[in-house]
């Protein structure tokens, strides 16, 4: 299945949770991303952690394009253009940085790919703008600002699409929070794919959190 660089972003939005995720043994990554897909994230956003991930991704990339192909799966904390083209060279769908990198805005342009740059501030922002990406990460999203910085850039700058990482809740009234202020998609690590989740292979109780915050989002939007 093809998945350019619209379908990813539409995806992403229509989701509204991107999940963050990152283990060293691919059976445990094959059972997590599997689980939030059948919740309804499809787009997932695999971390570039440790020794090998490179390896690790490419095969996770190469089995889920046969097994998943509906699975759009993207890399993050990619901090150089070298490492961006490697991954994508491994069949990341999308990147993602903790900081904003012109040089990897550079290459996933030339490859037609989503960039997902992390800023913290609104001359970063702006600068993704220029660069092209269409959604920007805000990281550490509930350090640099959180709900209320959201607001206040969307003022300014109505155009901006904002996925806070880092800090970011499932719950409700968190949902409400940042989904309220603007926001068109967040980040979740830890407190969606949680150790214990993990540590026990609770892959249903993941398929159910993952499907019970796809679904919270949703009544959020249809409220609001
Ligand atoms: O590595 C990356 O690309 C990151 O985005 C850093 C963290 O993995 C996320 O910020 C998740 O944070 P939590 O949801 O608070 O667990």
């Amino acid at each position: 299945m093809r998945h350019d660089r619209l379908s990813v972003l539409t995806a992403l939005e229509t989701q509204g949770v991107a999940p963050v995720f990152y283990h060293p043994d691919p059976e445990v990554c094959l059972n997590v991303i599997r689980a939030c897909a059948r919740g309804g994230a499809k787009a997932i956003e695999f971390t570039n952690r440790g020794d090998f991930a490179i390896d690790l991704f490419g095969d996770l990339a190469r089995e889920l394009q046969t097994t998943d192909p509906d699975v759009i799966l993207g890399i993050g904390s990619v901090v150089d253009a070298g490492t961006a083209a490697m991954f994508l060279n491994r069949g990341a769908r999308f990147i993602v940085s903790p900081c904003l990198v012109p040089d990897v805005a550079k290459v996933c342009n030339r490859r037609m790919t989503a960039y997902f740059p992390g800023c913290g501030s609104v001359t970063e922002i702006g600068q993704a703008h220029e660069l092209g990406c269409e959604i920007v990460k805000l990281f550490p999203g509930a350090s640099v600002g959180g709900a209320d910085f959201v607001k206040a850039v969307m003022g300014p700058m109505p155009w901006t699409k904002i996925m806070p990482t880092g800090g970011v809740d499932p719950d409700e009234a968190s949902i409400a929070k940042w989904f309220g202020s603007g926001i068109v998609a967040a980040g979740m690590g830890s407190k969606l794919i949680t150790d214990a989740a993990v540590k026990s292979g609770d892959w249903a109780g993941i398929e159910a959190q993952v499907k019970q915050t796809v679904a919270a989002i949703a009544a959020f939007r249809a409220k609001a």
